[in-house]
């Protein structure tokens, strides 16, 4: 058989809401033409592995429920390993936003076992871990791939590999890279100077999905500051020389945090949205101040490859610009500023969060490994 014939084995490891989404676009591809077979289901409790010959189906929530096989990612590094010395083409799929998955991406790769993610933790993080990844995947020719860690299901990071091997110059980047900040001030701040309270959109975009399982990664920035981390690293490690500073982690990035003092550190969400009303009034004059300008909020991010700087924060624009004008629901929307587009950029909107796109994002990273 030869390997585009192959099917690929497929790994799930979380199963919140992308990952259970992910598995129903995945089962949902016919089998007489899925290049698919997922054969290993972990949550953050338990396991499933069934391996290659009596592939997981539609009834994956019952069979891992009914799975008396704790969550241990030890033995399935064991399973996948056994797997890929059997010549069979395997992929691991990370859904989860945790650090320790995020820190077995080298072992992975090492293995041979090709990684896909929309967790953005492995690309953000400390450097060392960036380049074992980059190291371990050019030693045993497994690939990563992770267009969903920037803009959800959006072409972002595949489109910005194509400009930079295709000898573009990349000049700046810029947009709205959160879809929870993008619908928060999209529903926030239109203009006029009253509205919805701050709160109740936070609330309201964590129901939706929108947010990051903990709603203060949000608006601390940090979520954006990891995806213009991603992007800065993908530009730094192309053909061409720029002045981006070596970011050692997201935390390098110049960010501008939305979380008033007195809530840094609450430990889960539902705590952090109980206080969070506490400071609406706050926000209230930061709506007040723009509209009595003629101007709407919206947090942005910036990678100035030109000036070497990144950068995240609130701005105010006018009403009459593209980000207060063609944003709604969790849009995001990218400029790409290079040579060839130029004076006009590349520009690239749609929806930046959810667990629909998101998920269609994974896939189509697994498409393409197939
Ligand atoms: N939602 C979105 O719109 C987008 C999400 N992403 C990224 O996708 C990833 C998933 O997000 P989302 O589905 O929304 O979040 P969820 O919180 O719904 O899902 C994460 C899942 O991971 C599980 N988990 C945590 N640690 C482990 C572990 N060690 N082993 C196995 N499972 C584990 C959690 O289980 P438990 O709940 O039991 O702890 C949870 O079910 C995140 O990295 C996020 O940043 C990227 C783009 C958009
Ligand atoms: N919480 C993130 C999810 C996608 O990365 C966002 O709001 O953009
Ligand atoms: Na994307």
């Amino acid at each position: 058989m030869s390997p585009s014939e192959q099917k690929i084995l497929v790994a799930v490891v979380g199963v919140g809401l992308v990952g259970s989404e992910l598995i129903s676009q995945l089962l949902s591809i016919p089998k007489h033409i899925s290049p698919f077979k997922l054969v290993a289901l972990t949550s953050s409790t338990r396991s499933l592995y069934t391996g290659k010959d009596t592939p997981i189906t539609d009834a994956w929530k019952s069979q891992l429920a009914a799975s008396k096989a704790p969550a241990d990612l030890k033995t399935l590094t064991t399973q996948l390993t056994q797997l890929v010395a059997e010549h069979e083409r395997v992929a691991l799929v990370d859904n989860t936003s945790s650090e320790e998955v995020a820190g077995l991406y080298p072992t992975w790769l090492k293995a041979g076992i090709n990684v896909v993610t929309p967790n953005k933790k492995a690309f953000s993080g400390d450097a060392e871990l960036f380049s074992q990844i980059l190291g371990a995947s050019a030693e045993s020719g497994a690939r990563w791939l992770n267009e969903a860690t920037v803009g959800a299901g959006l072409p972002i990071i595949a489109p910005l590999k194509e400009l930079l091997a295709t000898g573009d110059k990349i000049i700046k980047i810029e947009g709205v890279f959160s879809g929870t900040m993008s619908y928060i001030f999209n529903n926030f701040s239109t203009g006029a100077p009253s509205g919805p309270s701050f709160s109740s959109v936070v609330a309201i975009a964590r129901e939706k999905g929108y947010t990051e399982p903990h709603p203060a990664d949000d608006l601390n920035g940090y979520d954006v500051a990891r995806k213009l981390t991603i992007l800065s690293r993908l530009i730094s490690s192309g053909p061409a020389a720029t002045a981006l500073p070596a970011l050692d982690s997201f935390l390098s990035v110049q960010t501008a945090s939305l979380i008033p003092a007195a809530l840094e550190g609450i430990p889960t969400g539902d705590e952090f949205l109980a206080r969070l009303p506490e400071f609406d009034a706050e926000f209230d004059n930061l709506r007040v101040e723009a509209s009595a300008e003629g101007k709407v909020l919206r947090f942005v991010g910036v990678v100035d490859v030109e000036n070497g700087h990144v950068r995240a924060g609130l701005e105010k624009y006018s009403t009459d610009h593209p980000f207060a004008t063609a944003l709604g629901g969790s849009d995001n929307i990218v400029l790409f500023h290079t040579e060839r587009y130029s004076p006009r950029p590349l520009i690239v909107q749609g929806a930046g969060a959810g667990a629909a796109v998101t998920a269609m994002g994974v896939l189509g990273d697994l498409l393409k490994l197939a």
